[in-house]
Parts: C-alpha cells; sequence; structure tokens
C-alpha cells in the first residue's frame, strides 16, 4: 500500500504540516483520529470546504478515522478574516446553518464500517463554558504576544478597522475544540487550509502546555488557477454545494469549463482517478485538447460527489441536448430552467419573429444577419433548423410553456423567455 501521506502529497493536497516525519510514523503506526471544523458563515458549504472534505475522505479510506466539526459556537464568533470584521448573526440562524452543514458534511464521510466518521458541534462543550473558567482555565495557556502575532491577527491589528476583542478571541475557541476531542476521542491530527495555519497551531500549543502531549497539524495550499484569476468565482459568487444555492447544471459548468492548464491538478485534488487513470487524461489534454476528456472525467466526477449520479446524468443529458445532441423535450421543467439559466436571454411574445429574437438575444448583429444565418441554414430552434426569416416563434415553441431554446451554428446558445 502506498504511504498515505506521499498520496496526497502527490495529489497537491498537502502544504505545511507540523513535524513531516513524526505524522508520516504516526500515520503509518495504525488508525489515527483526525478533525476538520466548518463553520456555518452561510447556508451552505462551497469550493474552499470541499478541498477539505476530499481530504478528509482520503483519510479516511486509508484507514484513519475522521472527525468533522461543525462550529455551532465558533459560527457565533467569527474567524477574523482580512476583509474586515464579520456582522454577527443571530443565534438561531447559526443554529439553522450548523445543522445544513452537519448534514451536508455526513454525505461526504462513512458513517459506518471499521473506521466510521464522528460529526460533533463545538456548541456541545463550549456553550456551557463561563467567562471565568475560560478566562482561568484556557486564558492563563495563551500568551498575548503569540495571539498577537498570528498572520489574520496581526493584519487586522495593523488596518484601519482593526479587530474586536470577540474576533481576536476566535484562536482560543478552536484551540479548546482540539483539546477537546484530544481528551475525548484521542484525536491527533487537525486539517485545514493554510490561512488556518494560526488557528491549527492554538491547539497543539494548548495541548502541549496542558496534556504535555504532541499532536499533529496539516494543511492544503490554496487553489489557484493558471490565468491568476481566484478559483471558485463565478457570477453567483462562490461555487456552492447546496443544489438550490447553485443548481448541478451550473456546479457542472463550473468544472467541465477548467483550462487546460489547469485540469489536470485539479483532477488530482478533486476526485479520486488512479496516477494511472490522470496520466492518461494528461495525455488526453495534450493530444486533443479540443475533445475536454478531462474536464469532463472532472465535471462529472465532482458533480457525482456531491450532487449524486442521477443528477450529474440529468445534467449531462441536459447539455448535450442544447448543443443538438439530444432530444430537448424530453427535459423536465427544472432541468431545462437550470440548464438555460446562464444563457443571454430575451423575453418574448408567442408569434414575435425568430428574426427579432435572435437579434435580441445577441446571436446576431442585425436583422440582415440573423436573414443570412437563416439562409444558409445556420439558425435552429429547439434544435429544429429554421428554414424561413419569416419563421414565428408560436406558442408550442416554448417547452413546458417557458423556454424556446435559439442555437447560432454549433455552439452558441440563447434562450427566449416567453413573457408569463
Ligand atoms: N476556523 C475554521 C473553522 C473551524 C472551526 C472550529 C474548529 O475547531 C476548527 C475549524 C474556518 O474558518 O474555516
Amino acid at each position: 500500500m502506498t504511504d498515505i501521506l506521499d498520496e496526497l502529497q502527490w495529489r497537491g493536497l498537502v502544504a505545511q504540516s507540523t513535524d513531516e516525519t513524526a505524522l508520516r510514523d504516526a500515520l503509518a503506526e495504525g488508525p489515527v483520529t483526525y478533525y476538520c471544523g466548518f463553520d456555518p458563515t452561510a447556508p451552505s458549504l462551497h469550493h474552499g470546504h470541499l478541498v477539505q472534505l476530499l481530504l478528509l475522505r482520503h483519510l479516511q479510506l486509508a484507514g484513519h478515522r475522521p472527525i468533522a466539526l461543525v462550529g455551532g459556537a465558533t459560527g457565533m464568533i467569527g474567524d477574523p478574516r482580512e476583509s474586515g470584521e464579520r456582522v454577527l448573526n443571530t443565534k438561531d440562524t447559526v443554529a439553522e446553518w450548523t445543522d445544513r452543514l452537519r448534514s451536508q458534511v455526513s454525505r461526504f464521510l462513512d458513517l459506518d464500517g471499521a473506521n466510521p466518521a464522528r460529526v460533533v458541534n463545538n456548541l456541545d462543550w463550549t456553550g456551557d463554558l463561563t467567562a471565568i473558567d475560560f478566562l482561568r482555565e484556557i486564558g492563563k495557556h495563551y500568551r498575548l504576544g503569540t495571539m498577537l502575532a498570528k498572520d489574520t491577527v496581526a493584519r487586522r491589528l495593523n488596518s484601519e478597522q482593526g479587530i474586536s476583542f470577540t474576533e481576536f478571541s476566535y484562536q482560543i475557541l478552536q484551540g479548546i475544540d482540539f483539546r477537546e476531542l484530544f481528551l475525548r476521542y484521542d484525536c491527533t491530527l487537525q486539517t485545514g487550509g493554510n490561512d488556518q495555519w494560526g488557528n491549527l497551531l492554538s491547539g497543539v500549543e494548548l495541548i502541549r502546555k496542558t496534556e504535555q502531549s504532541s499532536v499533529h497539524v496539516m494543511t492544503t495550499p490554496l487553489i489557484t488557477k493558471s490565468d491568476g484569476t481566484k478559483f471558485g468565482k463565478t457570477e453567483g459568487g462562490a461555487v456552492w454545494l447546496d443544489a438550490e444555492m447553485m443548481s448541478p447544471y451550473a456546479f457542472y459548468q463550473f468544472w467541465v469549463n477548467a483550462e487546460d492548464a489547469d485540469v489536470v491538478r485539479f483532477l488530482k485534488i478533486f476526485t479520486f482517478r488512479s496516477r494511472d487513470e490522470i496520466a492518461e487524461l494528461e495525455e488526453a489534454v495534450q493530444e486533443r485538447p479540443a475533445a475536454r476528456e478531462a474536464q469532463r472525467v472532472l465535471a462529472t466526477d465532482v458533480t457525482t460527489l456531491v450532487h449524486g449520479a442521477e443528477a450529474t446524468e440529468a445534467v449531462i443529458t441536459a447539455s448535450k441536448a442544447l448543443f443538438g445532441r439530444g432530444d430537448l423535450d424530453a427535459l423536465d421543467e427544472a432541468t431545462l430552467a437550470a440548464a438555460v439559466h446562464e444563457l443571454p436571454s430575451v423575453t418574448v411574445t408567442a408569434g414575435d419573429g425568430v428574426v427579432d429574437a435572435i437579434v435580441a438575444a445577441g446571436l446576431v448583429a442585425s436583422k440582415g444577419a440573423a436573414r443570412r444565418a437563416i439562409g444558409e441554414g445556420g439558425v435552429y430552434v429547439n434544435n429544429a433548423k429554421v428554414t424561413s426569416s419569416e419563421a414565428e416563434l408560436d406558442a408550442a415553441a416554448f417547452l413546458h410553456g417557458r423556454f424556446a431554446v435559439l442555437r447560432r451554428g454549433k455552439r452558441t446558445l440563447a434562450v427566449a423567455e416567453s413573457q408569463a
């Protein structure tokens, strides 16, 4: 069996760790209990959390014991971020989002078997902690100099806005969590994004001081794109894992649009494909980039992982149908709505001319160009070739009474939406 740390390093999932040799030995010796925390700062996890979930899963598949922590307590405080002080959410909101995250993370881990995952909420041990106990029993172990030197704190301290005592204290809460999980479950490894380094060490130091034990941390690198733009930025903000916040169709599109220069790196990080499979896909990128095989594997695997096989199949069927390789009539309304959601759109009334619609949708520059395109046989409504410049979008053209898919040539799409 390959060394799991080697495997994770090969995948590009490791940025830094405490004593690498000791960690490697610990992972080789037997099952290690490890954890990663997720704060309810939104109703859903996103692409950044996905990296952490994959790391948890890889370690679980290698026989180790995961704990996914949801931050019912830390979510009420807020991890200091560079952009400034957070607005506190109500306790009800935090509780609701914590529940949602709990069920989301559970889907990525095996809750049964020989090394089942646990899902815990840090409110269970932080909720009843009194201010006096917090200051006497925990606060005494924290040196102000160390706390102030933490990257995120230092940056905020030097910003115009500064940092509240509330957010400044966050690192202690995360330290308490690691110690609690160490005491309860013999958890000896915490993982997280590289921006979490300071928070991870908080627990390492607390456990060293109060339990005279040494534990490990390991971080994942920030995922970057080769063109320098931010990974995971879409029109709707983040790449959400919740199907209500980002349709599986849009989710699939995000991955299938990965650049050739990024796709192999993303396959290693976001899929469970083997070295051989990835080597083959790498060759495909070099030899047949236009076929986008690697991108399709990436998008299919990640969408299947997050939304399941059935939703993924529906997405693939829909995107084929949009481009004329399948039956648009067969798509259910929700799938079709998701599929046309990101297309340029024009609102029309039944009876409007195709020429006007494709001009308004931006598929052609002018009415003259529209007539020429139709004359050349390059305009389609719902995949049927338009044969006359006089053609109209009659009521029957609107799928589910709502959408007519307009296409210019092979690839350029728009949607005409029927006025309600
Ligand atoms: N601070 C982490 C979340 C977290 C919360 C509690 C923990 O014990 C660990 C991690 C983040 O913002 O991503």
